[in-house]
């Protein structure tokens, strides 16, 4: 732990009991640089004296060699003395103020005006990064840096950071930040920006460590870095992911950990696999040896020697098992993983065909005894088919790069976290999907930490989209049954939100309306299959709330497929200001159809023609009132009925099939204990006796 964060010592407490609400918020206020004077004036037990600035030349030969601030850079300072790599380890406090006193511990101090009044000065002494602003002479002349290139084009990213990030990426590097900002704000974009701060400071790339949670943006923040310092800077970083890091370290200790660096880390499935695999090879072994113990050809210590000594074989094919499945050998022509079964004997097929291809294609036999011999024989060809495949892999590699390059990526939530494409479609986002809701005992559990963490699922993946988000949400699944969008649509600003699904949207009100407003007789013929079943019975009050049923009756008319055509139209214009009576709705439905008739390519004539025919009628006139009531009706309202609706009928679907099938003997048991002597007809039959006998 850094020393800035370590704790006060207990009689420190007295003092900052001391401190007066005035005093409090000043120190919060000036909360870094008040950090940075106590990091100061606290005594640095492993730290020699410190120089000022002033004198300060960095000394590579020094292993406790100063870090530079900003501020000398820009006062061309240090750059005459060009940069080395400090090596001091991070955490130490090198800066020296004017006025600091080094032998002094704040811990003698009290903690008065003064000392504020000192922390107020360095507070107008620091740079300030939100003024920060490079000159030109700067920006030419920074080139006295390792990295040619980079002093314009880092002063160009810095430009382009706000005010915020910029502040962040160039503060003094010798106080560590916490940086708390949500996805998409521009984290990895300060992150580089202090990286550079940090090159361009000394620090040297081997001694800076960036992590992130996944590859792809571990490389993503490469990349970035590269772009402003060059790829060869970029690469002497230590940029990757938490898992990596740490197997690093734990390779570079790993005689600590008592093992060598060449361990394998078994997940739970790697696991699983590598016992079963092991006994598997024990059984056949045990096996093997009482078959020679049955012929009396072995006796019991035989038998435990040679199992010893098969354990270690079994383990040595355990393992190369694992070793084999880390490495995806594919088949370029097939596509196939040829060790995805863990089985090596299809991949060394493909490698021996491979060498045999090899030979062939650049060896003929008859010459090779004589040729090969000269140039070193098999040596000789074991190097070029190893040269071959090298090549011929990394062609490959290149080749899919390419082809990736131009291809749609098809990824989840959480593996894009920290990259970002032009144009993103988020699919399938409803609701039950995210938030992904489980079902336990037939009840759907939703916790407020579980919904909250889904919603910051949504969230990244809203934020992914550089110019276009589009997300698609389904309105029935394959069973006809109602699907609802996600609840987190309708958190999306309305002035940032275009519709373009209306076909979606009021189908999806047609299907809900049909389904609530029908008078009870007559409601399932409206509904697509999988509803019917189970919306013949009593629907809950709210739900009967649109009144109108002649509209059903209206599209009783068509097919399943025109009714999506026919609600389509009516919904599609009854948004519009112009037609808010059914009446007009009807000429415009009307004048669109003549239209469409007209057209050459328009698919559907058939049902328009079958519509045409239809719009003088009554039903057609109450079918206008009521999507225009629909579509009147508030978009929360609307969602809490197909809510609502999609509840009733879930429960209906639950009481159907337990209808259906017999009371279980635990629930008969419980009956009796409950001293009920009927017999349960079904399962729901049992589970309402057991509420009755419950209440009794
Ligand atoms: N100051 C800025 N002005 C304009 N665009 C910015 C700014 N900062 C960042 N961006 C852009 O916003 C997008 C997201 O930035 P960045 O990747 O840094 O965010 P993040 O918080 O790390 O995202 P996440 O962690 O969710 O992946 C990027 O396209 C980046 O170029």
């Amino acid at each position: 732990m850094f020393k800035e964060n370590a704790r006060p010592p207990p009689e420190d407490r007295t003092t900052a009991a001391a401190i007066t609400d005035d005093q409090r918020a000043r120190i919060t206020r000036n909360f870094r640089a008040a950090k940075a004077l106590l990091a100061r004036k606290r005594p640095l037990d492993f730290s020699p004296p410190l120089p000022s600035p002033k004198c300060s030349v960095i000394d590579a030969s020094n292993p406790r060699s100063i870090r530079v601030p900003l501020s000398d850079i820009h006062n061309g300072s240090v750059l005459q003395h060009g940069f080395s790599t400090p090596v001091k380890p991070l955490g130490i406090c090198t800066f020296q103020a004017k006025d600091a006193t080094p032998s002094s511990s704040i811990f003698d101090d009290e903690l008065d005006d003064s000392f504020l009044e000192e922390v107020d000065t360095i507070c107008e002494q620091l740079p300030s990064a939100q003024k920060y602003k490079p000159n030109s002479e700067e920006g030419r002349n920074g080139g006295d840096l390792n990295f040619d290139s980079m002093p314009k084009k880092y002063y160009d990213y810095l430009q382009s950071l706000n005010d915020a990030q910029r502040e962040a990426a160039c503060s003094t590097i010798s106080i560590p930040l916490m940086i708390v900002a949500g996805p998409g704000s521009g984290k990895t974009s300060t992150m580089v920006g202090r990286v550079l701060t940090l090159l361009k400071e000394g620090i040297g790339p081997a001694n800076i460590l960036a992590m992130t949670f996944t590859t792809a943006a571990a490389s993503e923040m490469r990349d970035r870095i590269g772009a402003v310092v060059g790829k060869a800077v970029a690469k002497d970083l230590a940029v990757g992911t938490f898992h990596s890091f740490c197997l690093q370290l734990c390779r570079l200790h790993a005689e600590k950990l008592g093992r060598t660096a060449e361990f394998l880390i078994y997940g739970h499935g790697h696991q699983r696999r590598a016992v079963i695999e092991a006994m598997r090879l024990m059984t056949n072994e045990e096996k093997k040896m009482q078959e020679l113990k049955d012929r009396e050809e072995l006796n019991n210590d035989d038998i435990a020697q040679s199992l010893k000594v098969n354990s270690k074989k079994w383990l040595k094919v355990v393992i190369q098992k694992r070793l084999l499945e880390q490495r995806a050998i594919i088949d370029v022509e097939s596509g196939k993983y040829l060790n995805e079964d863990g089985d090596p004997r299809s991949a060394l097929q493909y490698l021996l065909d491979d060498a045999s291809n090899f030979l062939y294609s650049h060896y003929k036999f008859e010459d090779s005894k004589e040729g090969n011999e000269d140039e070193g024989g098999c040596v000789h060809i074991l190097k070029s088919f190893l040269d071959y495949i090298s090549m011929r892999e990394s062609e490959n590699f290149r080749s899919r790069r390419q082809d990736n390059d131009n291809s749609v990526m098809l990824t989840t939530i959480h593996q894009s976290k920290g990259l970002e494409w032009d144009i993103v479609f988020i699919i399938k986002a409803n609701d039950s999907e995210i938030p992904l809701l489980h079902e336990f005992n037939g009840a759907v559990q939703e916790r407020g930490a579980h919904i909250e963490e889904e919603r910051r699922l949504f969230y990244v993946a809203m934020t992914r989209a550089r110019k276009k988000l589009y997300i698609l949400y389904n309105i029935v699944d394959c069973n006809w049954k109602v699907l609802l969008p996600s609840r987190f649509l309708k958190e999306i600003p309305g002035h940032l939100v275009e519709l373009q699904g209306e076909t979606q949207a009021s189908v999806l009100g047609a299907l809900h309306d049909e389904s609530v407003a029908v008078p009870c007789d007559s409601k399932c013929a409206y509904l697509p299959e999988g509803i019917k079943d189970s919306s013949c019975e009593d629907l809950p009050d709210n739900l009967v709330e649109m009144p109108d049923s002649f509209g059903n009756d209206f599209l009783k008319s068509f097919s399943i497929d025109e009714r999506l055509i026919v609600s389509h139209l009516f919904h599609q214009w009854a948004k519009k200001r112009a037609f808010q009576h059914p009446k007009r709705l009807l000429d415009k439905v009307n004048l669109v159809i003549d239209e469409r008739l007209r057209s050459k390519t328009y698919k559907h004539k058939n049902t328009l023609r079958a519509l045409k025919s239809y719009l003088s009628g009554n039903e057609a006139f109450y079918y206008a009132q009521y999507v225009l009531r629909w579509e009147q009706m508030p978009i929360e309202r609307r969602t809490q009925l197909m809510r609502e609706k999609q509840e009733h009928f879930q429960k209906q679907r639950i009481e159907n099939s337990m209808g259906s099938t017999e009371a279980t003997s635990k629930q008969v048991a419980f009956l009796r204990n409950l001293g009920c002597t009927i017999v349960p007809t079904s399962r729901l039959h049992a589970s309402r006796l057991i509420e009755q006998y419950k209440s009794l």
